[in-house]
């Protein structure tokens, strides 16, 4: 069986007495994308260091391709590296930027004009190789960072917070284009983002981190179905969790008997309902609560609810449907959105 392209077996990374990662498993298979997801000092960026190269691992080993990198320098690794804020050279042009990591591998010049005319295309910069680097807008600046990493061909491409500065409807876009482009080009991937949005829409698989660990690894639909504990669950945005006692198919809660899916683990649990899977309806047919706040998010309304005891929990709701603050409304669940979590 062919080795995975990358794989991490359990490293360690440690700043003086802070363990950065501990003892981390991973395998990025070839031609998968993995987004590094968690919040700032998880572990994220030591992950794309040690594997770089550029940072030494206490224990552990990370592998390529099988092969023990240990010793290994950076730049024999065969892996491309794009960081947030792109470090192109000012002084080059563009052409000059995404042929700069060619010339250090000795390619010839018409070999790199050739590629560096090939990558232009590829981001959507065709000609642009005499344009200096400032008069380029952000989004710009970001394809060229891209077409840098991408053109020495990297066995693994690593990016770090790629599209962190760019406004939201860039990103959107940006994200689309570069899933289909690595999809296109075959490139194994793996990105670290602190945007969920962001890695479920770039990501094959997400690997969520808490505190140098990962908490969850998975399909995009599977940690946002799934989210193994609290800790991913509230990562993900998601704070109706409450305490339960779970028997059957039911949770007893602070909020009232809750539906669980079968099977569900028995016993003291924490368990979420995700704001989809509360349903509004009259005061006496559910748990009654106050329409405590409301906010307008696009496609619904996400609607705060206050019980008479317990705390607050968020209901989402098509724009005709939403009531009004201070309305008075009942509360039902439905069990395809209430999820058992592990015990963090
Ligand atoms: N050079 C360093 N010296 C000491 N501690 C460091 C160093 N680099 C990182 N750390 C610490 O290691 C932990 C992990 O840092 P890391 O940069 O990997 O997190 P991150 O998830 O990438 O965060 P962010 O999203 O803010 O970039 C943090 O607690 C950080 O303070």
């Amino acid at each position: 069986m062919t080795p995975p392209l990358l794989r991490l077996d359990e490293v360690t990374v440690r700043y003086g007495r802070k363990d950065a990662l501990d003892a981390v498993d991973l395998d990025v298979a070839e031609h998968e994308t993995v987004c590094v997801l968690g919040p700032s000092g998880s572990g994220k960026s030591t992950m794309l260091r040690v594997v770089a190269g550029l940072q030494r691992a206490a224990s552990g080993r990370v592998r390529l391709a099988g092969r023990d990198q240990s010793g290994v320098p950076t730049h024999r690794r065969g892996v491309g590296l794009m960081f947030q804020d792109h470090q192109l050279f000012p002084q080059r042009d563009v052409g000059g930027n995404v042929a700069f990591g060619l010339r250090m591998r000795g390619a010839g010049r018409a070999e790199a004009d050739r590629r560096v005319a090939e990558l232009l295309d590829l981001v959507g910069l065709p000609g642009a190789q005499r344009r200096p680097v400032d008069s380029l807008s952000g989004g710009e600046q970001q394809r060229v960072a891209l077409a840098r990493a991408l053109a020495p061909r990297p066995r693994l491409l690593m990016l770090d917070e790629p599209l962190g500065q760019l406004d939201r409807g860039l990103r959107e876009r940006l994200v689309m284009e570069l899933r289909e482009l690595f999809a296109r080009l075959g490139t194994t991937v793996l990105a670290v983002t602190h945007d969920q949005g962001e890695a479920f829409a770039l990501a094959d698989r997400v690997v969520v981190m808490e505190d140098g660990r990962i908490a969850q690894s998975g399909t995009p639909l599977e940690v946002w179905q799934q989210p193994a504990n609290e800790f991913v669950a509230r990562f993900l945005g998601f704070d109706n969790v409450v305490e339960a006692i779970v028997h059957g198919e039911i949770a007893d809660t602070c909020w009232g008997k809750l539906p669980v899916p079968p099977g569900s683990r028995p016993g003291p649990a924490r368990v979420l309902v995700r704001p989809g899977g509360v349903r509004l309806t009259d005061p006496a047919d559910g748990l009654p609560c106050t329409v405590a706040a409301r906010t307008f998010r696009g496609d619904h309304v996400a609607v705060v609810l206050q019980p008479e005891h317990g705390p607050r929990l968020e209901a989402s709701c098509a724009l005709r449907d939403a009531p009004e603050a201070g309305d008075r409304v009942g509360a039902i669940f439905d069990s395809a959105d209430v999820v058992v979590l592990d015990a963090a």
